[in-house]
């Protein structure tokens, strides 16, 4: 299991740029390449545009305006403004369509994760607050987005420029295009030295970054809490610090990355002032006429200004790889709970249900919570677990939908053991419905339907007639069509649990199970409840949770949990005619319902 993580702990740190990973983006790549190959074309168009400029204006200087040549002049003059029309609007279509692929290689990224995100096992979300999950998908994509976008975009035609440009300056005066390249390896000094630091810098944001996100996210949730307790001042100031180390991570990529332009520019100048003084002296033998030399400054702006852009592009690549890092991370979580490779399709079961000295931890090397657990339910039979908090109740219904995987031990399904069939078959033959009851933001019928999708307007009305969440439906503004938000916080708890009820029942699953379903509704409705799912309980295996004992004293047979274990198990009477753990806890319920 991945180490456990909180909004105040940073995630760790990969030392050095991961190549895979960048290479990885090349993936999501591959299927534009033919728009990609256009857009080459386009932008090798505008390379030789950018060369010829420059070689126009040294005809200009040599030939034109010595000898007056006013025919030549209009001939360039007109060739100048064909060549700026087809550069801009080969511009125009260089950023649209790389803007194109990226976004297009962003939405394969960004549904990679969402899909790869939810077949990751519970224990994933166990182990770090949801707010760094999100923040993976929506905020690390969005910057890749400028990346691959604007920083794409210019890094091509920029390669293709500086290599053109390159070409050019040798064939017109080799000795010059040599010193014009003088102070190149003290640039990539200044951008590789640099860059460790940037990296460092962007990596401790990105922390930064998520961790404000995991509190806000927690905030926001928690927020009935906060105020019940009136503790806003102390969820202020946690969210001062967390902003506070935002932005002092962010200042200090900024102070970093400020630094690489200054250099760039300066060696850029140095450069140009380089090309000036060995045109005008003559030194080291190079002899140019002053057109050659004008190009000359020209060509070594167009090399310039691709070596700045591509070290900017380098920059932008340096933050995207601590995103990269991020999300490939997220992409190579392995489920643990997957398909075996030789698993089969559960067949439509009956519902025998067997836990077979079954021992389970939720980290491998931590304590057993459940205990050598032997349980053996025949199809159609209801079971109830009842326990003090923390015995173990919720893991073992959990190992049946398998959540989690045994230890030891096995659990099995008319014979099947849960690690042999796929989940998709198993899961779709059970009815979960856990603690906390989900409402999706949606109406009531969309939220209904979620149990089987397929299901007819009738079908909907049924099950929330038999569950008895039919009345309050009708008397909601809108009926089935009252629309909830998210996590039903329109609805009361017990409304919620019905609608969660009819969502099950309608999913008509062999195995039900049922954990504190009933906690939250009042004892009225309750008995409606009851009488509902008597008929509908039958001839499916079922597996309750309920703290109230009322709930579950028809069951066929109860299990007292204790530590992980089975320590009483009988049906209503003969536990209580036991006089042991059940019947105590359930004198204790007698006792409080009299007083
Ligand atoms: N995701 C988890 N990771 C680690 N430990 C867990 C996790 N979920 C539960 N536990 C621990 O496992 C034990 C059993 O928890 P479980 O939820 O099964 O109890 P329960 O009997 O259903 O309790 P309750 O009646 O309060 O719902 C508890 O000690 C709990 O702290």
């Amino acid at each position: 299991m991945a180490q456990r993580n909180t909004f105040r702990d940073d995630e760790d740190l990969e030392e050095k740029i991961n190549m895979r990973d960048l290479a990885r983006v090349g993936v999501y790549l591959k299927p534009y390449m033919a728009r990609v190959v256009w857009i080459l074309i386009v932008v090798a168009a505008m390379g030789c545009i950018n060369v010829v400029e420059p070689y126009l204006t040294k005809i200009m200087i040599d030939s034109v305006i010595p000898a007056k040549n006013l025919a030549l002049l209009g001939e360039l003059v007109a060739l100048l403004a064909v060549l700026i029309v087809i550069y801009e609007f080969g511009l125009r279509y260089r950023t649209v369509e790389i803007t194109r692929v990226g976004q297009l290689m962003l939405k394969d990224m960004r549904r990679d994760l969402f899909t790869h995100i939810q077949t990751l096992p519970f224990s994933y979300f166990d182990s770090r607050p949801h707010g760094k999950i999100l923040i993976r998908v929506v905020n690390y994509v969005n910057t890749l987005s400028d990346t691959l976008s604007s920083g794409l975009v210019n890094v091509i035609s920029d390669v293709f420029t500086f290599f053109i440009t390159l070409v050019v300056m040798f064939v017109v005066d080799w000795r010059l295009a040599l010193y014009s390249l003088a102070l190149f390896p003290l640039l990539i000094a200044w951008v590789l030295g640099l860059q460790h630091f940037q990296r460092r810098a962007y990596q401790v944001l990105s922390n930064k970054q998520s961790n404000l996100n995991a509190f806000i996210h927690e905030s926001i949730a928690g927020v009935k809490t906060t105020q019940t307790f009136a503790r806003e001042d102390t969820q202020f100031r946690t969210f001062q610090e967390q902003q506070g180390a935002v932005r002092s991570a962010w200042m200090r990529t900024v102070h970093i990355q400020t630094l690489m332009w200054p250099g760039i520019q300066t060696i850029s100048v140095m450069t140009i002032a380089f090309i000036y003084y060995v045109g005008v002296t003559g030194f080291g033998g190079v002899e140019v006429s002053t057109g050659v030399l004008i190009a000359f400054v020209g060509y070594a702006n167009n090399f310039w200004n691709p070596v700045i852009s591509i070290g900017n592009f380098y920059n932008q690549l340096i933050t995207c790889s601590a995103y990269l890092e991020r999300i490939f991370e997220t992409l190579d979580v392995q489920p643990e709970i997957r398909n075996a490779p030789d698993a089969v399709d559960l067949p439509q079961i009956e519902g025998r249900v067997d836990f077979n000295d079954v021992v389970f931890r939720y980290e491998p090397d931590g304590r057993n919570i459940l205990n050598l657990v032997d349980l053996h339910v025949e199809p159609g039979k209801t079971i109830a677990l009842v326990g003090p908090t923390g015995a173990g109740k919720t893991t073992i219904i959990n190992l049946l939908s398998r959540f989690y995987d045994v230890a030891e031990g096995s659990v099995t399904i008319d014979g099947h053991d849960v690690r042999s069939v796929t989940l998709e078959s198993l899961r779709r033959q059970m009815g979960v419905m856990l603690q906390d009851t989900f409402i999706f933001s949606g109406n009531v019928r969309e939220n209904i339907r979620y149990g089987k999708l397929d299901a007819t307007d009738e079908e909907i009305v049924a099950a929330a007639k038999a569950v008895h969440a039919h009345e309050f439906i009708m008397e909601l503004p809108d009926g089935y069509d009252t629309v909830v938000e998210e996590r039903g916080s329109t609805l009361s708890a017990g409304q919620r649990q019905l609608i969660a009820f009819a969502r099950v029942l309608l999913a008509d699953p062999r195995i039900l199970i049922l954990d504190e379903a009933t906690s939250n509704i009042d004892t009225r409705t309750e008995e409606a409840l009851q009488a509902g799912l008597n008929h509908l309980l039958k001839g499916r295996t079922s597996f309750i949770i309920a703290h109230r004992l009322s709930t579950i004293e028809n069951a066929d047979e109860i299990c007292y949990i204790d530590h992980g274990q089975i320590v009483e198990q009988g049906n209503h009477a003969e536990l209580l005619a036991r006089h042991g753990a059940y019947y105590r806890l359930y004198e204790s319920q007698y006792a409080m319902i009299k007083v």
